[in-house]
Formats: C-alpha cells, sequence, structure tokens
C-alpha cells in the first residue's frame, strides 16, 4: 500500500506550521480578553471599540482563512491536530462577542458584489411624446392652427410669429384639447422637458389664454410660479402681450411693489359680494404667493384650472415658506379620481403643467405635485434619426438647440484673462455674455476688461453689487446693442431671453450640467445661430468634458489661442492688471472710510441726549 501514498513533506510541514499559527491566534485573542477586561474600565471611547471591532474582524478573517486551508488538507487526507471545523467557528464567535463588549457584529464578513439594481421608470416618463429640437424647417404655420381664435393667430403675426416651434406645435392643441374635454374627464397633466430658447413660454401662455376668456366672472383662475423676480416680469410681459383685446385681466406679485399695493392690484371688497378677484392670471414668485395665501383676504385659488410652474425643476428645489404644502391648502387636491355624482359637482384640481429644459429626473420629486395621470413632452437630439428611439435613453436626458456650437479653451489660471481679452479681440465678439462663479469674480474682470478695451468695447458687470433698475437699464442696453459684453454671474443664466446673443463664455467652469445648459441656452435661442465657450485650467478639463458626456456631447472642439498673439499682449496685460490692483485698493479705501462714517454716525446718534418727559 505504501507505493500509493503520495508522502508531500512540505505540505506536511506546512500543515504543522499552520496549527501551530492557529494556536497562536487563539492564545493572542485569550491575552487580548485578559488585557480588555484589564482596562475595561478606562478605556471606553467608541473610538477603542471600533479599532477593537476592525481587530476582532480581521483576526477572525484570519481564522477562517486557517479554517479553509485545514478543510483542503482534510480532504487531501494528511491528518493534524486542528481544532474541528465547528470549534473553530464557535470560538470564532465567541472571541467576536466578547471582542465587542456586548456590541454584537451584524451581517456577514462576505462582501459579495450585489447585482446592479435596474433603473425601472414609471410607464409615463419611460413613454414620452418625442418633440423635434429642428426649429430651422418650421411645419406649423399659425394660420392653420384653427384651435386658437382668429385674434390670438393675428396678434402672434403681428409679432412676428408665423410658424409654430416644435414644442408649440405639439402642446397648444393638446392643452385645448384636454379643456375641452374636461367636462367629461379630469385632465392630464403635463411636463415639458425642451431646450432653452426653443419657445415654452408661448406654450402655455396662449392655450391658457384661448381657454380662459370666455369666462365672465373674475376669479384667479390660471397660476404661474416662476424662481426668480426677473423670469416672473419677463412671462407676465408675454401674458401682457396676448391678453390685449380681452378682458382677462393679468398681474404680477413678486415683492417689487409694497404688499399693500399687491393686495389693492389682486382683490377688491364689495358690500353686497364681499371679497372680489380682479385678476383671472396670476404670474409670481413662490415666497410672495405664500404671503398673500397667508396674509390676504379673500385670496382664493379655488377656481384654479391651470397650475404652471416654469423652470419647474428649480421652483421645485425650493423649500422656502414651504410653498407647496400651502398652495395643496388652497386648492382642491382630494375627492378626485373617481368621478361621481358625488365629486362631479366639486370644484376640480387645477390641471398642472412643468416646464423647464432641465426637467427634474428624478420621479420622487416631480411625485411631489401629486400629478394626475402625467404625460411627458420631451426632446430628443436628431442623431437618434433613422435608428428605432429607444425612449429610456433620453429620460431626464437634457437638450440644447440644435444651433449651439460649443467650444472649450484650456489654459493656466493666470493667464485666464489674458486668454479671454486674446479670444474677444480675434473672435471679434460683441453681444457676447461673460459667467463667472461669483459677484466679485465678475467685479475684478469686469474691471480688467475694461482696461484693456478702453474705449474698443463697452463692458460692463451685472450683479447683485447693483440695485435692480440700474440692472434693467443695462439689460437694456445690451438688448439694443449700446452695451457690448455683460459679465454677470449664474443668476442671469436661467429663464432670461436676450435676444441676438452670439456667444456665451464660461470663465468659470460649470460645476454642474444644468448650470453649463442654462449658461449657453442664452444664445442660440428661437432657431438663431450662437457659440458657447467655457476657458478651462488645465485641471478643469477632465470634469468639464465628464460632465458634458453626461447630456451626450463627446466631440467638444478645443480652440487654441496662440502663444505668440498671448506674447504679444503679454505688456498690455502687466499695465491691466496694475490698473486692476490700483483700482481695487482704491475701492477697500473708499469701502473703510464708508464705514468708519457710518460708525462715527451712530456714535454721535447714541450720545444725543433723550428727552426726558416729567
Ligand atoms: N414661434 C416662434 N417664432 C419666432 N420666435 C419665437 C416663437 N416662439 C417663441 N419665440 C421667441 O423665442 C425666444 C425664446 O422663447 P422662450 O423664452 O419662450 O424660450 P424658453 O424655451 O422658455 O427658453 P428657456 O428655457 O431659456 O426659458 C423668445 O424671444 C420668443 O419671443
Amino acid at each position: 500500500m505504501d507505493l500509493f501514498v503520495v508522502k508531500r513533506p512540505e505540505e506536511e510541514d506546512k500543515v504543522i506550521d499552520e496549527s501551530g499559527n492557529i494556536a497562536r491566534l487563539l492564545k493572542k485573542i485569550e491575552k487580548r480578553k485578559r488585557q480588555r477586561i484589564k482596562h475595561k474600565a478606562t478605556k471606553s471611547t467608541i473610538k477603542n471599540v471600533i479599532n477593537r471591532t476592525k481587530e476582532a474582524r480581521r483576526i477572525k478573517r484570519e481564522l477562517k482563512a486557517k479554517l479553509q486551508s485545514s478543510e483542503v488538507q482534510n480532504l487531501t487526507g494528511i491528518d493534524a491536530e486542528l481544532p474541528k471545523n465547528d470549534e473553530l467557528l464557535e470560538q470564532n464567535e465567541i472571541a467576536k462577542q466578547t471582542e465587542l463588549e456586548g456590541f454584537t457584529i451584524l451581517g456577514t464578513d462576505k462582501y459579495d458584489k450585489k447585482p446592479k439594481v435596474k433603473r425601472v421608470l414609471p410607464k409615463w416618463l419611460s413613454n414620452p411624446t418625442v418633440i423635434s429640437v429642428n426649429l430651422q424647417d418650421l411645419q406649423h404655420k399659425v394660420s392653420n392652427m384653427k384651435c386658437l381664435s382668429k385674434d390670438l393667430r393675428k396678434k402672434l403675426k403681428d409679432n412676428g410669429v408665423k410658424y409654430f416651434f416644435p414644442v408649440q406645435a405639439e402642446i397648444i392643441p393638446f392643452l385645448i384639447q384636454s379643456y375641452q374635454e374636461s367636462k367629461l374627464m379630469i385632465p392630464r397633466d403635463i411636463c415639458v422637458s425642451a431646450p432653452t430658447g426653443s419657445g415654452k413660454t408661448l406654450a402655455f401662455v396662449l392655450p391658457v389664454i384661448e381657454t380662459l376668456k370666455n369666462f365672465v366672472t373674475k376669479k384667479i383662475r390660471a397660476l404661474v410660479i416662476l424662481p426668480t423676480q426677473d423670469l416672473a416680469f419677463q412671462v407676465y410681459k408675454t401674458f401682457d402681450k396676448y391678453v390685449k383685446g380681452t378682458h382677462l385681466k393679468v398681474s404680477l406679485i413678486t415683492g417689487k411693489s409694497t404688499f399693500a399695493q399687491e393686495q389693492t392690484e389682486l382683490i377688491t371688497k364689495n358690500e353686497v359680494f364681499g371679497y372680489l378677484s380682479k385678476v383671472d392670471i396670476l404670474v409670481c414668485t413662490a415666497g410672495r404667493l405664500v404671503d398673500h395665501l397667508k396674509e390676504t383676504k379673500g385670496f382664493d385659488l379655488s377656481e384654479l384650472k391651470y397650475l404652471i410652474i416654469d423652470e419647474a425643476d428649480r421652483v421645485l428645489d425650493n423649500v422656502q415658506n414651504d410653498w407647496l404644502y400651502h398652495l395643496e391648502v388652497h386648492i382642491h387636491q382630494n375627492d378626485f379620481r373617481i368621478l361621481n355624482l358625488f365629486t362631479l359637482n366639486k370644484p376640480r384640481p387645477p390641471q398642472k403643467l412643468l416646464f423647464s429644459a432641465t426637467l427634474s429626473q428624478d420621479p420622487e420629486k416631480i411625485q411631489k405635485l401629486s400629478l394626475f395621470q402625467p404625460k411627458l413632452f420631451t426632446s430628443i437630439v436628431d442623431s437618434t434619426e433613422g435608428t428605432e428611439i429607444n425612449t429610456n435613453l433620453f429620460i431626464g436626458k437634457y437638450t440644447t438647440p440644435k444651433e449651439l456650437t460649443e467650444k472649450y479653451i484650456r489654459c493656466s489660471t493666470d493667464l485666464k484673462p489674458l486668454v479671454l481679452y486674446q479670444f474677444i479681440k480675434q473672435e471679434k465678439l460683441k453681444k457676447t455674455l461673460i459667467f463667472t462663479h461669483s459677484t466679485e469674480s465678475a467685479h475684478r474682470l469686469s474691471i480688467l476688461l475694461q482696461l484693456f478695451f478702453k474705449d474698443q468695447l463697452k463692458i460692463v458687470e451685472v450683479s447683485s453689487r447693483l440695485v435692480t433698475r440700474r440692472r434693467n437699464k443695462l439689460i437694456d442696453d445690451f438688448a439694443k446693442g449700446i452695451v457690448d459684453i455683460i459679465i454677470c454671474t449664474d443668476k442671469l443664466a436661467r429663464g432670461i431671453d436676450l435676444v441676438g446673443v452670439q456667444c456665451v463664455i464660461s470663465y468659470s467652469s460649470p460645476t454642474f450640467l444644468k448650470t453649463y445648459i442654462h449658461r449657453a441656452g442664452r444664445t442660440a435661442r428661437a432657431g438663431e445661430f450662437g457659440l458657447a465657450v467655457t476657458i478651462l485650467n488645465h485641471s478643469e478639463v477632465h470634469k468639464f468634458l465628464n460632465l458634458l458626456q453626461e447630456a451626450g456631447k463627446n466631440n467638444l472642439e478645443e480652440i487654441v489661442i496662440s502663444e505668440e498673439h498671448l506674447e504679444l499682449s503679454g505688456e498690455q496685460y502687466k499695465e491691466a492688471l496694475q490698473g486692476l490692483k490700483q483700482s481695487v485698493t482704491k475701492e477697500s479705501k473708499e469701502s473703510v472710510r464708508k464705514v468708519k462714517l457710518t460708525k462715527r454716525k451712530l456714535k454721535t446718534n447714541v450720545r444725543k441726549p433723550t428727552t426726558v418727559i416729567s
């Protein structure tokens, strides 16, 4: 029989060695246990517990590994004086439990990779109606849209609108039809995700006016919520343009006027009928709306037919004043899903319309609005033309206008202003917006560029440093062509409709994709062509290109500014920097002087003797 026994001396040595190891490890556990009991009274911080937990886990892992190797050895028929498997596990268990001083480790040591969970979108999100982004080949003549009254069609033509943009051609008939059918069935809520400058505003303004213009009694029937005062004003102006000639009254509440002024514009009180609304369509910001819901007597939204949230992702991110809760209290949300004799006569909830170029991808966020059988309208880039559309691919994917060209410039941080100057010079840019990350940076950059270009270009800064009136004046001047370049922060990135912007430059790299989309969206609007350029320092390039890949933008062209040109402007750059330094020092001295003056004034006010009335 010996002939068939294969002796492996190395293996045998190893087994002996292994058993010794395990014995040593068990001793170690025992020793540590004793030590711990000794120091138990003094050491009880959480940090220690964590460390010891880690140690116990490590030992347990080692033990297990040994155990496995011993199993292999048992299989090979080599007997060794090793504890039995069960014994080992038991000891291990004791070690684990005692190591943790009453804390039991939950779970196992197995770190198996969990299978990736497949994202399953609700059906309405994964089966949208696709809206084209092609604004060059418009198909839908205004005169052919018979669901709009003659008056409205005429007004559109008077304002230079001959063809509808794709988003309007889809949404306007849908909304008018669902309104007509609303006597029989509750209209579906809609979410519209279409590129910047694709005409989303008219897509809701026109059907709202068309369907409400026949109501005789005054009640707030359409409520439009926007994230900022400026955007609300812009939408208000569009409504105002198209309600002319109807008896509809549009009002704006954003906090620009005093609260009392807004109240008198909204409500009137009648001896016989009590409070009456003076408004049919109300455009507002969320914060100011809550103020009126709480404070204005007679402010009634029970007859609301439309609740429109423009720039919906931004508005929904705003939890200020818990506006959604307060709004829900005032509009009817309940008892409407089943139509029966009881619910038929109850006021219906308004149809909710959500619009954005970057609509939330998160169904949970949208869920907050309790949408009724929602329907999604979204745009895709035409690159999939001819292939079968995979709807899951473009859900929530942001699209930019087809007419937008995107490029980037790579340079070192200290040369950024010089590169910017050179780029503006060589491209002979006018009507340009430059985005920076902060008000301070916008201010300094504007001084620097003004020093560079002197009288050649009119460069201004539009930021929160200026009062609203001054800001609006500069934006107007830009639209008229009096101002060539605006340097601004992201406050101007969303929704603002500036006609004919030639180029948008991101001087500071955008942190989020949404920020980039909205910045770039200030150009290439309404079918015009435009350029978006991002200036990046070397370390930002990778991150930025990755960010853009999320929106399916893979082949961004790099613009190279020649070093020769930069060198030629070197002296000018030094002078400009010197000028900036002087200007900043002067400004800081001025602000110190102002602070001192205010303090002095305060002191003298405090010292003034108070008159005692005896
Ligand atoms: N059918 C049309 N024909 C010509 N111009 C149009 C048409 N519809 C809208 N416009 C113009 O296009 C511009 C952009 O429209 P709008 O501001 O509604 O875009 P938007 O989709 O809301 O953009 P953003 O997402 O940036 O807010 C406006 O100046 C508007 O007057």
